[in-house]
């Protein structure tokens, strides 16, 4: 009997050999479909193993953010962990020196921030070769992943890793595509777009619903979404949009001229991780990418307190998230906030527990 791994060769070798026209559009449809069912199946963990997560890989989160450090063997991700965090994780010449999540800690503006120290990845990693598999799954649990790259090596070795993680279902510098995709019971399927389609074919959305057993569906792509968009949006669980800086390691070892080209590589940065080469470029770089908003407390009649401040997600940010940050009975006794700076147009101006607060922004809480 032939392995999920074989199956998905199989679909692979063909859909590469099918050329891409209208009469080709929904046997490929139907090939993309039936290749993204057959790689879920190969992460969704069963009893004999063989799936994502994993026995001492996965470690106590701490802090608002973790930071995952994915990459080849020896590309320095121990000895970037040193130098950013002082926790010591082993580092050597030779490959595989880290066997486990290695967790360490960063407080940059405040906000205390976890990294991740991973084994190093090989090729065919989310097929199941070394550990890739679990080493990705903690990757996917990340906001944010430094993909650590050494720069003497071919810089194909971007592309490779990016297949990894691709293929493990995260998605690199990528927001999720906008179409929104109702299922219904009956009435067939409709599409609309709000812009034009240039990617996708109707023959081909289509094969995929059929390939999904999916009759009747609304789907509203509000983007000039591919097929492969479609596919993320049906599959959308096990997905994982994720920030990526690519660190590019290592460059005490090349010349300036070669320094200069990796400028032109869009999120990245270029360090040495040895010599503590341009980390604090690295540094800023992860605090733009992880969009947190630090909010500053000002006891009544007090002059706010600028050294701790209260670190949230962009995504739960609301008064009543900060209020929970600091201790879930706050609510309770809510009456208002008093708040100045961005998310606020009067400077200072009342609002509820809903509110959404902005990066920097004083609070103020009335209590009943
Ligand atoms: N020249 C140079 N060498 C470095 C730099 N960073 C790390 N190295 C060397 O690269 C080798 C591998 O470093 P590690 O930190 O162990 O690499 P790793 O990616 O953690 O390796 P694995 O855990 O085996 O995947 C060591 O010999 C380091 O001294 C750097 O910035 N410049
Ligand atoms: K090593
Ligand atoms: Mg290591």
């Amino acid at each position: 009997m032939s392995t999920t791994v074989d199956k998905i060769k199989d679909i692979e070798a063909e859909m590469a050999k099918t050329q891409k026209n209208k009469a080709t559009s929904f046997h490929l449809g139907m090939l993309k479909a039936k290749l993204a069912k057959l790689k879920r199946e190969l992460l969704t963990p069963t009893t004999s193993g063989g799936g994502g997560g994993g026995s001492g890989f996965d470690v106590a989160r701490t802090g608002v953010a973790s930071v995952g450090f994915i990459g080849f063997p020896s590309v320095g991700k121990s000895t970037l962990m040193s130098r950013l965090t002082g926790q010591h994780s082993e580092v050597a010449a030779y490959e595989f020196t880290t066997l486990t999540t290695v967790p360490g800690q960063v407080v940059y503006n405040g906000a205390k921030i976890q990294m991740l120290d991973l084994p190093g990845i090989i090729q065919g990693a989310k097929d199941g070769k070394g550990r890739g598999r679990q080493v990705i799954a903690v990757a996917k649990t990340c906001h944010l992943i430094f993909i650590v790259l050494d720069v003497n090596k071919p810089l194909t070795d971007k592309k490779i890793i990016e297949a990894e993680l691709e293929g493990f279902g995260i998605r690199v510098n990528k927001s999720p595509p906008n179409i929104i995709f109702k299922k219904k019971d009956k009435g067939g399927i409709a599409i609309t777009n709000t812009v034009p389609l240039t990617h996708i074919d109707h023959d081909e959305i289509t094969a995929v619903m059929k390939e999904y057993k999916i009759n009747s569906a609304d789907i509203a792509i509000r983007c000039d979404a591919t097929i492969d968009d479609l596919i993320d949006v049906l599959e959308a669980k096990g997905r994982s949009y994720i920030p990526v800086i690519y660190a590019l390691n290592k460059i005490d070892a090349i010349s300036i001229e070669e320094l200069d080209l990796l400028y032109r590589i869009p999120n990245a940065c270029p360090i040495s991780s040895e010599h503590g080469w341009n980390i604090d470029e690295l540094m800023e770089q992860m605090w733009e990418k992880l969009n947190l908003v630090r909010v500053y407390t000002k006891p009544k009649g007090k002059l706010p307190d600028y050294t701790s401040p209260v670190v949230l997600r962009s995504n739960k940010c609301t008064v009543e998230d900060f209020c929970n940050a600091i201790h879930k009975t706050i609510v309770d006794d809510f009456r208002v906030a008093v708040v100045y700076g961005k998310s606020v147009k009067h400077q200072p101006q009342k609002v509820g527990l809903s509110h959404e607060l902005a990066d920097e922004d004083i609070i103020t809480i009335v209590k009943k």
